[in-house]
């Protein structure tokens, strides 16, 4: 494990080999849920080999049948990167955010699992910081929050905004979970947290962060926070619907309720 001042005196230019080789130790599981994100996937693959290129790392893409050719995209960008570092691992159907985490675990090999989404609103130049975070503090999970200092949000109308800060003030005076951001998905998990977490998760959409971050609270791991700046994506459209929101209160009681 690389030590901080080592990370630190690389940032300042002075790369070492044995700095790289320490860091190589470890692998790191990209999971991207996508649902119609041909227009975005192929620069969040290059941006995420950019800004990890000193890191050991695979991407597994969780495709639920786009009906826009998201695939053949993907397909293609194997053929850049290879198919041993882009995943394909389709399902037939759209199935919902929460399991098609689940679904990339099974086929993960990496020591931590990192989710993100795949339309550039979590972008990959802020992999580093999540990744300095765990090592200088050796925590279980590092989450991204948008709502700390230097955190924010780009490109929502106001009552998305509202949406997401009163869900989140919502759920942080019933459930106190410690975390500021609860409904964020850019998160780094160690593998081993990630498995026992999801194990005793039920939601299957966007409230499925949310259980994750209080499960994993209530269970007393170690969380730490990154702040991102989470930007409103330019192609395509967001799948959070009004159902959404109805299963997000619905999931809040239940976890006030069983945890
Ligand atoms: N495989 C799969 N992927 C899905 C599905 N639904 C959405 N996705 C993918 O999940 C990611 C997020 O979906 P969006 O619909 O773009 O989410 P958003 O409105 O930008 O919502 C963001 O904010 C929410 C509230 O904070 C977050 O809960 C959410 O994760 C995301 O960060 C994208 O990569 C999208 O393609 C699904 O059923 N199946």
């Amino acid at each position: 494990m690389a030590k901080l001042e080592e990370i630190e005196t690389e940032e300042h230019g002075e790369t070492t080999m044995s700095i790289k080789m320490r860091r190589k130790k470890k692998k790191y599981s990209i999971i991207i849920p996508t649902y119609n994100e041909r227009l975005n996937i192929a620069l969040v693959i290059y941006l995420v080999f950019k800004h990890l290129q000193d890191f050991e790392f695979e991407v597994i893409i969780v495709d639920d049948g786009s009906p826009d050719g998201t695939q053949d995209v993907i397909k293609q960008l194997q053929n850049v990167y290879g198919e041993d570092r882009v995943l394909l691992r389709a399902r037939p159907k759209k199935l919902g955010l929460g399991t098609a985490y689940y679904h990339g675990l099974k086929h993960a090999s990496g020591d931590f699992i990192i989710i993100m989404d795949a339309d550039l609103s979590h972008h990959p130049k802020y992999l580093p910081s999540f990744i300095r975070k765990q090592m200088e503090t050796g925590a279980s999970i590092v989450t991204g929050t948008r709502y700390v200092r230097n955190g924010g949000v780009h490109g929502w109308n106001l009552i998305r905004k509202l949406t997401s800060r009163g869900a989140n003030v919502l759920a942080q005076t019933l459930l106190w979970p410690g975390v500021s951001d609860l409904t964020g998905s850019f998160r780094l998990y160690e593998r081993k947290a990630f498995e026992d977490i999801i194990s005793s998760v039920v939601s299957k959409g966007y409230v499925f962060q949310m259980e994750m971050i209080v499960r994993a609270s209530r269970k007393g791991y170690h969380i730490e926070e990154v702040p991102i700046t989470f930007v409103d994506r330019v192609y395509g459209s967001s799948k959070l619907g009004g159902s959404e929101i109805l299963e997000y209160l619905k999931g809040l009681v239940y976890l006030l309720i069983t945890t």
